[in-house]
């Protein structure tokens, strides 16, 4: 078997390490998933995170391939695992003031940086690994260097910025999500959020040295630690409404498929399957990163193979009404655009494409449609209703 890139992007590679992984998938990943071996040492999860957050292999592929190798008992743990990702994306779907808030304080606390010179020595220390505590200095390098942490590091980084450093946690959250190659505003916002105790009311995670010893094969022995966590202030979190609504998309009628990388596998949407597509377009806008565009440019091969269109780049969404009237229509059809940035300049490019006669229109997958129901409330009300889930999905 060709040997997968450790964090893949493109449909063909992750669908190698995917194979690859399969076999682990089961009781392995059960028993080893928290233990973090060091860098190039991930073995025992499926790093396929950077691909997922992209949906150039879909959480129910990963799902059925899991549970077609281990039944639904020794792959129970992998599996609940791919639901937190989507638990993640539906809770703040709806409740999308808690990303909103969360860059309100992201703005304060980087204002606060400039009036408080002891706050910004230790964030300029934790941010490029200086405080002193062996293991963060070290997570933090090996998140620079390969823009990806084993979960387990995540939770002690996240920890330590927290409640040791006593650092705002936005400004952790801002740090990962900027650096991460599967950063996602939701999995990653209500992540830290969790650590920080603010998900689960007075519920925070903190990291305990000993257990870093244990976990990480005796590598760090770190000092210091705080041992109590000060949980920071914050509003009750919202109840939850319903997520946004969008145009449907009308499937008899000619479309302009505009790809971003928050849904970049469409043409496995068996609802999309038989859309008349006229062209294919992305944005060098949406593709800042290395992995954005690598994804991007994946996803318009693939789609221009099954949909036998033309493809194109565009510079940014301003270009999307001419780019439709090329194709000769004026619906645009794009994958659901979750909670974060890009949602956030939605707005006004819809509005910008309805006074030029255009309709922007959203597919929200099957998978999202069936699982963001049940994301309402605490994460175990979702595990329950996963096996019945499963039977529709997977
Ligand atoms: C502070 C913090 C920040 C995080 N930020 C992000 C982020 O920006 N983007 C992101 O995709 N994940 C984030 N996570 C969740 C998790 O750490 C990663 O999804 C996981 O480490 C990815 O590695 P993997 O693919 O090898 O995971 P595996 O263990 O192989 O899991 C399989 C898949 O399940 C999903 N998954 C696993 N654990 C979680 C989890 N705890 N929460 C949500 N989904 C999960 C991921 O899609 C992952 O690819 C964060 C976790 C913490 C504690």
């Amino acid at each position: 078997m060709a040997s997968a890139p450790s964090f893949p992007v493109t449909r063909a590679d992750a669908l190698a390490r995917l194979a690859q992984f399969v076999p682990q998938a089961g009781a392995a990943y059960a028993k080893g998933r928290n233990f973090d071996h060091g860098p190039g040492q991930h073995r025992a999860v499926s790093r396929l995170s950077a691909a997922l957050r992209r949906r150039t292999i879909s959480e129910a592929e990963v799902v059925r391939a899991v549970l077609a190798a281990h039944g639904p008992e020794a792959a129970a743990s992998f599996i609940s695992e791919v639901f937190w990702r989507t638990y993640w994306k539906g809770w703040l779907e709806q409740r999308p003031a808690i990303w909103t808030r969360y860059l309100a304080g992201r703005d304060a606390a980087t204002a606060r940086l400039a009036r408080d010179p002891d706050l910004a020595a230790r964030h300029r220390d934790a941010l490029t690994g200086r405080t002193g505590i062996d293991a963060f200095d070290h997570w933090i390098g090996e998140l620079a260097e390969t823009g990806y942490l084993h979960n387990w590091a995540r939770m002690q980084v996240a920890s330590i910025w927290i409640f040791t450093l006593g650092l705002p946690w936005q400004l952790g959250a801002a740090h990962f999500l900027d650096q991460l190659r599967d950063g996602d505003p939701a999995s990653n916002t209500l992540s830290w959020r969790w650590v920080a105790g603010l998900h689960t009311a007075g519920k925070a995670y903190l990291a305990d040295a000993a257990r870093i010893t244990a976990m990480t094969d005796g590598r760090f022995h770190p000092r210091g630690l705080a041992t109590q966590a000060i949980i920071p202030g914050d509003a009750p979190a919202p109840l939850a409404a319903p997520w946004r609504t969008t145009p449907a998309v009308d499937p008899g009628r000619p479309a302009l498929l505009w790809i971003t990388p928050e849904d970049a596998g469409l043409e496995q949407e068996a609802a999309l399957a038989r859309l008349p597509v006229r062209a294919v377009v992305a944005c060098r806008s949406d593709a800042g990163t290395a992995a954005d565009a690598a994804a991007l440019d994946d996803a318009l091969a693939r789609a221009a193979a099954h949909w036998n269109a033309p493809v194109q780049w565009i510079n940014s969404p301003a270009e999307l009404a001419a780019a439709a009237q090329g194709a000769g229509t004026t619906q645009i059809v794009t994958g659901f655009v979750p909670v974060g940035l890009r949602a956030d300049a939605l707005p006004a490019i819809r509005a910008a494409l309805s006074a030029q006669g255009c309709v922007l229109a959203e597919h929200l997958r099957a998978w999202d449609k069936a699982v963001w129901p049940h994301c309402r409330r605490g994460f175990f009300a979702l595990k329950q209703e996963i096996p019945a889930l499963l039977k529709d999905l997977a």
